[in-house]
């Protein structure tokens, strides 16, 4: 979603201003003060400012190119109660996009936000496309396109990079492909996931350690930030570091020297981070569980993934792509679809996002076998559960894709039960797929081994 910031001192124009904005279909935030708009505007991306001109702390005027050299490089428009001809030429001659003066009709400041908008995203998909590659990134949907123009300016800094979003949305993807099209490329990319690991082990995890340094200790390592060396950290789940670990980290960050556990010195380390979670780190912040400081570090640039289940349109791309590569890996003829099958996988809300909608379809090949065709009879049991249900809801009788019969076990189920069951089915088909053949099932799924393990003792499958 395109963001608007509001700097204004008065909360009636603000709040005026955020129904506007909100109507149009982007999101709004305001700030009181030039300093907490400078603050915001250098560590979130922004589509576009409004900016006031007298404000306390001084001139929204004269800040007008500062704010423009922000990360996501706004387009400012300009919000005065005392319109002049010279404060006009002065705010155009800096960069900004137009001049309001207060109080502005609905209109004017719809209109000249339209306008604004519609420039930047023509710029905008002009140039990912050409600049960025992202072969692994399926889809075309508007709002996948402002995520990929926010990447693009991403690999093109060394700025560090926050990615928001649900689980599955394809955060580590979209980490992995600004590491590829940055000037880091050839260097290293380091994945840590802060939610495996354990409290104890983080530290020497992250910064290393020296022999002897803890019992167990039989030889110096090197820790994933030594590692990252010349190229990117990719820190996902950052919302689990403890609040030590943050603090130690946020030095590292800032002052880019690491010192091993049991170590007596520090030495340089040259990485680019980019952090992601799924989890509302401002809330975390509010609730005292994330420090502030560190944040504030951590997103210079921003980037939101959204579910899956508001950009429906990439759905049908994903899944196409996934069937096609899964019937390859499989060494299977590529198969089609019935258009209930397409039917199926756009009505059902992919709480798991594409992760989610990957396995779904890879289940579906499987289950399909030689069948050219893919039905929705091919897709996983919770899937069909739930489409029916929300069939019998549906009371506009549309066309309804072929399914079975409820399970009725399954009626009672929650939702974190029905992913539970379907990704035990899943691995069960796979272990029949590849034989019970741990290097098999790897390859069938891109699993690590650990992974597997992983699920085979989660699910008591036996082997
Ligand atoms: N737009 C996309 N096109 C193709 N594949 C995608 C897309 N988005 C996600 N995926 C695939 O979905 C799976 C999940 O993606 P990824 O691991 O990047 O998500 P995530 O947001 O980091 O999840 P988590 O928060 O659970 O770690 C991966 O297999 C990834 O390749």
């Amino acid at each position: 979603m395109k963001q608007v910031l509001i700097i204004d001192d008065d909360p009636g124009v603000c709040g005026f201003m955020e129904d506007i904005i909100a109507s149009m279909g982007y999101g709004a935030t305001c700030a009181p003060t030039l300093a907490k708009g400078m603050e915001m505007a250098l560590s979130a991306h922004w589509d576009v400012i409004f900016l006031d001109v007298h404000l306390p702390d001084g001139s929204g005027l004269a800040a007008v190119s500062q704010f423009r050299k922000a990360p996501s490089s706004p387009s400012v428009i300009i919000l005065t109660g005392e319109g002049t001809a010279d404060g006009a030429a002065q705010a155009i001659q800096s960069g900004a996009w137009d001049y309001i003066v207060k109080p502005a009709t609905l209109d004017a400041i719809r209109l000249s936000l339209k306008h604004v908008m519609e420039i930047r995203q023509a710029r905008g998909s002009a140039s990912p496309s050409l600049r960025f590659k992202r072969d692994s990134i399926a889809g075309d949907s508007p709002e996948l396109s402002d995520c990929l123009a926010a990447a693009t300016d991403a690999s093109g800094s060394d700025a560090n990079v926050l990615i928001t979003g649900e689980s599955g949305t394809g955060k580590e993807l979209f980490a992995r492909a600004i590491h590829d099209n940055s000037p880091r490329s050839k260097g290293p990319f380091v994945v840590v996931d802060c939610a495996a690991l354990p409290e104890t082990l983080v530290e020497s995890v992250l910064f290393g350690h020296e022999k002897g340094a803890f019992t167990g200790a039989t030889r110096s390592q090197e820790g994933l930030i030594r590692e990252a060396d010349g190229g990117t950290i990719f820190l996902d789940e950052l919302g689990e570091l403890s609040p030590s670990n943050q603090k130690r980290f946020l030095r590292v960050l800032q002052e880019k020297r690491i010192r091993a556990v049991g170590g007596d010195r520090e030495t340089e380390v040259d990485f680019r981070l980019i952090a992601a979670t799924h989890r509302d780190i401002e809330g975390l912040v509010r609730e005292g569980a994330f420090r502030e400081d560190l944040l504030f570090r951590i997103r210079s640039l921003t980037i939101t993934l959204p579910p899956l289940r508001i950009r429906r349109g990439d759905t049908h791309i994903i899944a196409m792509r996934a069937v096609g590569t899964c019937c390859h890996r499989f060494g299977l003829a590529d198969k089609g679809f019935y258009p209930e099958f397409l039917e199926a996988l756009t009505r059902y809300p992919w709480p798991g996002n594409a992760r989610e909608l990957i396995a779904a379809v890879e289940a579906a090949v499987i289950r399909a076998k030689t069948e050219p065709l893919l039905h929705p009879i091919h897709l996983p049991v919770h899937i069909r559960t739930e489409l029916a249900q929300a069939a019998v809801h549906d009371s506009t009788t549309r066309k309804v894709p072929s399914i079975e019969p409820l399970p009725r076990a399954l009626d009672t189920l929650s939702h974190a039960e029905h992913m539970e069951a379907a990704e035990k089915s899943y691995l069960q088909e796979i272990a029949t797929l590849a034989e019970k053949r741990i290097q098999e099932m790897c390859r069938l799924t891109d699993l690590s081994r650990a992974q597997i393990y992983r699920l085979i003792k989660k699910h008591n499958i036996t082997l």
